[in-house]
C-alpha cells in the first residue's frame, strides 16, 4: 500500500450539477492535501465541465455517481434532484462504514429538489434525519468568528415558537461539546444573542429573552458552561464584545450568517455539529450565474476540506 493510500479519505460531494459545485471541485486537482480527496459525482459531467473551463481532471479521484438526466450549466433540472441525493447518500454510507473519514459538501439547490417533489430543507436537516440524530447545529466559521444557529431553515414568522427552552439548551450543549471535541477548546466561551432588538429592552420589545433565553443560560451556567447573554445582536459582533469568545450563537439564520458572510464569504466553512459523522461544507450556494464560467471562487471549498482534514488529524 502506498503512502498516499494510507491517508484518511475525505469525500467531496459535487452537489447541484447545474451549479458551481463541479467547477470548484476541479480546483482541488493537484493540491497537496494531508488527506486523500475523492470527488463524488458523474464522471462525464465533471470531465465535460473541465473541458469547458480549460482544466484537467488528471489526478482527480472521482467516484462515479451517474446523472439522472442531461445537464446544462446554469439550468436547473428537477430530474437530477435524485442524483444530488444519490451523491449525498453515497458519501454518508462511506462515512458510516469508515471508508471516508469525513464528507465535504459542495452546494445543492434546495428549491429544485423540492420542485422535484422531494421535501428537502438542507444538508444539515437531511443528514440529521438520515443518521437518526434528533438535533444537530449549523455553525459557520470564518474571519475569526464561529457563528452557530439556534434555528436554521425556517420562515422568520416561525422562529420565535421554535426557540423553546429545551431546544435552546440542546443547541448550546452541542456547541459547547463540539468546540471541545472537534476544535480542541477546553472551556469554550459562547456568546448568546437575544431574539429581539436590544435583547427585548427589558420586556418592552418582546419577552423571549426573559421567558426563554436568559433562564436557559442561567441553568447551563450552573452546569459549568461559559455562556454570556442574552446579548443585543446588533452589538454582539463588535470587536470589544467578541473579545475572548470562541463562538457566537444567533437565534436565526440571517441574524448570524449575514455577519459571517460579510467578513468571510471567500473562505467561510459550514460545519454540522452534533452529527455522528464529520461534515463540513462551503458557505455559499449554487451560484447558477457562474457555473461553467470559470469565475467561481473555490476558496470556501478549500477551507472546508482544510477544516475537515484538521479535525480528522485531531482524532
Ligand atoms: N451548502 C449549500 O448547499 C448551500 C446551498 N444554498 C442554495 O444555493 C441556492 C442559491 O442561493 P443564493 O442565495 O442565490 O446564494 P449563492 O451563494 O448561490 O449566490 C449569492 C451570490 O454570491 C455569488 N457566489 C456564490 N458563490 C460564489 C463563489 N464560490 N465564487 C464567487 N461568487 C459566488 C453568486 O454568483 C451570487 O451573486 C439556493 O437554492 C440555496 O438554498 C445556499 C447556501 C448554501
Ligand atoms: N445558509 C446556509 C445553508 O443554506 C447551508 O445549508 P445546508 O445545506 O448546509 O444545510
Amino acid at each position: 500500500m502506498s503512502g498516499a493510500e494510507r491517508r484518511p479519505v475525505i469525500a467531496v460531494t459535487s452537489g447541484e450539477p447545474a451549479g458551481i459545485g463541479p467547477d470548484i471541485c476541479l480546483a482541488l486537482v493537484g493540491d497537496d492535501w494531508p488527506v486523500r480527496v475523492v470527488v463524488l459525482g458523474d464522471r462525464g459531467l465533471i470531465e465535460s465541465r473541465a473541458r469547458q473551463l480549460g482544466r484537467s481532471t488528471e489526478g482527480l479521484d472521482i467516484i462515479h455517481v451517474p446523472l439522472r438526466a442531461p445537464c446544462t450549466p446554469g439550468r436547473l433540472a428537477p430530474a437530477n434532484a435524485p442524483y444530488v441525493l444519490d451523491i449525498l447518500d453515497r458519501a454518508l454510507a462511506g462515512c458510516q462504514s469508515n471508508e471516508f473519514a469525513a464528507m465535504v459538501t459542495a452546494p445543492v439547490h434546495k428549491g429544485v429538489i423540492n420542485d422535484a417533489g422531494i421535501p428537502f430543507t438542507g444538508h444539515t436537516e437531511y443528514l440529521a434525519e438520515k443518521t437518526g440524530t434528533p438535533r444537530v447545529v449549523m455553525m459557520l466559521a470564518g474571519g475569526g468568528l464561529r457563528v452557530a444557529l439556534a434555528t436554521t431553515h425556517l420562515a422568520l414568522k416561525d422562529v420565535p415558537a421554535a426557540i423553546t427552552r429545551e431546544e435552546l439548551a440542546t443547541t448550546l450543549r452541542i456547541v459547547d461539546a463540539d468546540l471541545r471535541v472537534k476544535f480542541g477548546i477546553p472551556r469554550p466561551r459562547i456568546l448568546v444573542a437575544g431574539l429581539n432588538p436590544h435583547a427585548g429592552e427589558g420586556g418592552h420589545l418582546g419577552r423571549e429573552e426573559i421567558d426563554t433565553i436568559a433562564p436557559v443560560i442561567e441553568a447551563l451556567r450552573a452546569e459549568g458552561l461559559d455562556l454570556v447573554g442574552p446579548l443585543p445582536a446588533d452589538t454582539l459582533f463588535t470587536r470589544r464584545v467578541l473579545e475572548g469568545s470562541h463562538a457566537q450563537v444567533a437565534m436565526y439564520h440571517d441574524q448570524g450568517l449575514a455577519v459571517l458572510k460579510y467578513v468571510a464569504f471567500a473562505d467561510g466553512v459550514n460545519i454540522t455539529l452534533g452529527l455522528p459523522v464529520l461534515r463540513t461544507s462551503v458557505d455559499h450556494g449554487t451560484a447558477l450565474d457562474l457555473a461553467g464560467t470559470g469565475k467561481a471562487d473555490p476558496g470556501s471549498l478549500f477551507a472546508a476540506v482544510g477544516m475537515a482534514a484538521e479535525i480528522v488529524a485531531r482524532g
